[in-house]
């Protein structure tokens, strides 16, 4: 997958995601989550892989190991670039979805990169304590399933910025960090808790950046894309 932020596609439709992408080449990367892939199925990946979009397919699949493996098996020939489990705390599911992601990749193509969630964005220190009832703090648990992740063979997890270099010192520089949470300065959190800029998600070595509300929110989209591109990648004039 580029290393371009991957816009979050969470629209309630085919028609409102493809009237939102016109102002986008296939040179974006797009994030397909629950919401649309419930709507539309197995279709709105298609058609977005024949624009020629990296697509990263945001299922969070969580269940016993021998359902995830067979889930992937599917997943694993839609063509896309990478997809997700729930739950780094479980190692038997994660390397359960590994085996069925690479049974079922076609020969010939490329199996899509697999990544955990940590603890999602919207989860702050007083969830992991009083909600999850985690004796430890949620970098430490974070951390943990980041290690964990890594043990099972994953390519990386899903994490706030705030824990990004952490990790990179722990699972190594090329270990995924997908960050979501990214707002600009002025962006409002809503129902995020760890959130960050797209400028801190760089110098804290975030490997992707996932953006929602602060471009499919906004006024000029293609606008709040180029800026968010320039600050994450360093080029802002
Ligand atoms: O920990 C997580 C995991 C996934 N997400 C998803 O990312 C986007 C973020 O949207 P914003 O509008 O930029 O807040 C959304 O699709 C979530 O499902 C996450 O936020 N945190």
């Amino acid at each position: 997958m580029k290393t371009s932020p991957i816009i979050a596609l969470d629209f309630e439709s085919a028609d409102k995601t493809f009237d939102f992408l016109r102002v986008f080449d296939g040179n974006v990367n797009v994030k397909v989550g629950m919401q649309l892939y419930y709507k539309e199925g197995p279709a709105i990946v298609a058609r977005l892989k024949e624009l020629g979009f990296d697509i990263f397919l945001d299922l969070k699949l969580h269940d016993i190991p021998n359902t995830v493996k067979s889930a992937m098996e599917v997943l694993a020939g839609f063509g896309v670039d990478l997809v997700n489990v729930h739950a780094a705390g479980n190692k038997t599911m994660m390397e359960a979805a590994l085996e069925g992601l690479d049974k079922g990749t076609p020969s010939g193509m490329t199996r899509p990169s697999l990544i955990a969630v940590t603890q999602l964005t919207s989860t702050d220190e007083r969830q992991v304590r009083e909600e999850q009832l985690i004796g430890a703090s949620l970098q430490e648990s974070v951390l943990h399933y980041a290690k964990l992740t890594k043990d099972a063979g994953l390519d990386g997890v899903v994490c706030s910025v705030h824990e990004a270099a952490v990790i990179t010192e722990v699972c190594g520089k090329s270990f995924f960090k997908v960050t979501p949470g990214i707002r600009l300065p002025d962006g409002g959190a809503h129902d995020q808790k760890r959130i960050a800029t797209p400028e801190q998600a760089r110098l804290e070595g975030s490997t992707h950046i996932v953006v929602g509300r602060a471009i499919t929110g906004a006024t000029d989209p293609r606008a709040a894309y180029e800026q968010i591109e320039a600050l994450w990648k360093g080029t802002e004039a």
